[in-house]
């Protein structure tokens, strides 16, 4: 059974600031997105890994180990999220890939066993996706005031990798319209189950200028391999 992993490493990172797109950034000495690679290619469920790229960063891309060594191909992105994960599905379609874990290459934190807990999800359901419960209190605000509350009861903290049967996300991606958040949207507006897999609140999206230090504290804090 062939697992692909997709990582989307196209977007601007605008919300991070800094010299260069947060994926590309140092993380405890080593880019962002590398750190990202290595955890998938240290899986031993997933047997091909794709980087989707903005054009831009291409020749740093190619200056990745994985990537100069051929064990891991590129794929330009999109506009968009979804879109970039579109082109990379597209690019494995006709490839006998039969799952496909969709995972943002700004979650570098991610664990060996989400990856493998996300693997075996695939038999029981034809999509899974990893999330974390919402331990806070939600309002709604308005011009620096609380303007409503919103129950929490039932509402999930989205995470990735996002896994799919790839026949099925593919063609979900294909009837999709564009602009969807994540896959799992993606999967349910095409009439996909998708189970919820328990996430790890230590798999963080570097979003924002604080997320570097938090994830290198979380990443010095690691036991040593
Ligand atoms: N057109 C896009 C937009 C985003 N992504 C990727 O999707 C993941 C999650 O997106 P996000 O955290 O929003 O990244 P950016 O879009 O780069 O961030 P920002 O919104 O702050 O610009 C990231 O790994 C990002 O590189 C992508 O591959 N292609
Ligand atoms: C895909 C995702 O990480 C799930 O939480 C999230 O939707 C990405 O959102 P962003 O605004 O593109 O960072």
């Amino acid at each position: 059974m062939t697992t692909a992993a997709i990582i989307v490493a196209a977007g601007r990172g605008t919300r991070a600031g800094g010299d260069l797109p947060k994926q590309w950034q140092l993380l405890a000495g080593q880019p962002v997105v590398a750190r990202t690679l290595a955890a998938f290619r240290a899986a031993p469920g997933v047997h091909r890994t794709l980087l989707v790229i903005h054009p831009d960063d291409r020749a740093r891309a190619e200056a990745l180990p994985d990537v100069a060594e051929g064990a891991v191909e590129l794929v330009e992105g999109g506009a968009s999220r979804d879109a970039s994960v579109r082109n990379a599905l597209e690019a494995l379609a006709g490839r006998g890939v039969k799952h496909v874990l969709i995972h943002d290459g700004a979650r570098p934190l991610v664990a060996q066993a989400l990856i493998a807990r996300m693997i075996e999800a695939l038999d029981a359901s034809p999509g899974a996706a990893p999330a974390v419960p919402v331990s806070d209190a939600l309002w709604r605000g308005e011009g620096g005031r609380v303007v409503g509350t919103q129950d929490r009861t039932g509402l999930f903290r989205a995470q990735t990798p996002q896994a799919f049967r790839f026949e099925a996300i593919l063609a979900a991606h294909r009837a999709h319209p564009g602009g969807a958040a994540d896959d799992v949207e993606v999967a349910r507006a095409a009439g996909l189950e998708v189970a919820i897999v328990e996430g790890c609140e230590d798999n963080l999206k570097v979003t924002y200028p604080g997320d570097f230090a938090r994830a290198e504290r979380l990443l010095t804090a690691r036991p040593a391999p």
